[in-house]
């Protein structure tokens, strides 16, 4: 099964010249977005892709680079199409980004819930999940920030999508030299790293390992670090990928 990865972003959370680091993942002629941050629906807008084209919106976790966009997402979805966006959403996840993200600006009498607005399919940690008959994800939590849960996800055994997280070599090497995949990976260009993976840090995996990782969530001196960054190479933000 062909997977295809667009991103709509691949900036950090903070950059300026690129969109927030979300993806348009396609299985035959279903669409998935990875995170929802505050810069996806303009780069949607961008792109030219309408929201009716979203099946389903898959969520890393909480910080507004990955989730900042629900609200618009739900709303026009809501007076626009009237419909619900689907939401697959680690389980633990759920109840802080209803109480503490959203319910502040969305709760009226009658919406009283996540449910209220989004089709919620709550996803258990570590295990398989199939999304569409072309789309499988493995949900594993990794290191970001201390006390927070998030998640990284290998789909269909072949893409490893870290999301945000901290240097975690043996994951890396392991997903790579053993099971194959192909790595897209957040990257933090100057350090201190501290909540991700910085170039340096990454700059230490084997040559095999780094010939398949890929760069993204980086910042917008990017070119600044062109042919430094050994075998690895950068995502292009709206570049169609296929596996
Ligand atoms: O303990 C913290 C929490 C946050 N931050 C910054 O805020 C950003 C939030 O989005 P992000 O996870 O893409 O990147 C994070 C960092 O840039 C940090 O440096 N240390
Ligand atoms: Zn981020
Ligand atoms: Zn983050």
């Amino acid at each position: 099964m062909h997977l295809k990865i667009q991103m709509l972003g691949t900036g950090s959370a903070f950059a300026k010249n690129y969109f927030n680091n979300n993806a348009l993942l396609t299985a035959e002629s279903f669409t998935l977005m990875l995170d929802c941050g505050i810069t996806a629906p303009a780069a949607l807008h961008k792109l030219g892709v309408p929201l009716a084209a979203l099946d389903g919106i898959l969520i890393s976790h909480l910080h507004g680079d990955h989730v900042g966009g629900l609200e618009e997402i739900a709303f026009r979805m809501k007076f626009e199409l009237q419909r619900k966006p689907v939401l697959y959403i680690p389980e633990p996840l759920a109840e802080t980004l209803w109480n503490h993200t959203l319910k502040g600006t969305m709760q009226t009498e009658e919406a009283q819930s996540l449910d209220a607005y989004f089709d919620v399919h709550r996803l258990e940690e570590g295990s398989v999940h199939s999304i569409h008959p072309g789309i499988q994800v493995e949900l594993i939590r990794t290191e970001h920030i201390k006390g927070r849960n998030s998640y990284s996800f290998v789909f269909n055994d072949k893409l490893f999508y870290s999301a945000d997280m901290r240097f975690t070599p043996q994951l890396v090497t392991d997903m790579v030299r053993n099971r194959g995949c192909v790595v897209f990976h957040d990257c933090q260009l100057h350090p201190p790293g501290a909540v991700h993976a910085t170039l340096d840090e990454l700059l230490t995996l084997p040559e095999d390992v780094q010939r398949s990782v890929y760069l993204m969530h980086y910042g917008d001196d990017r070119d600044d670090f062109a042919g430094r960054t050994g075998a690895m190479t950068f995502v292009e933000q709206h570049k169609e990928y296929e596996f």
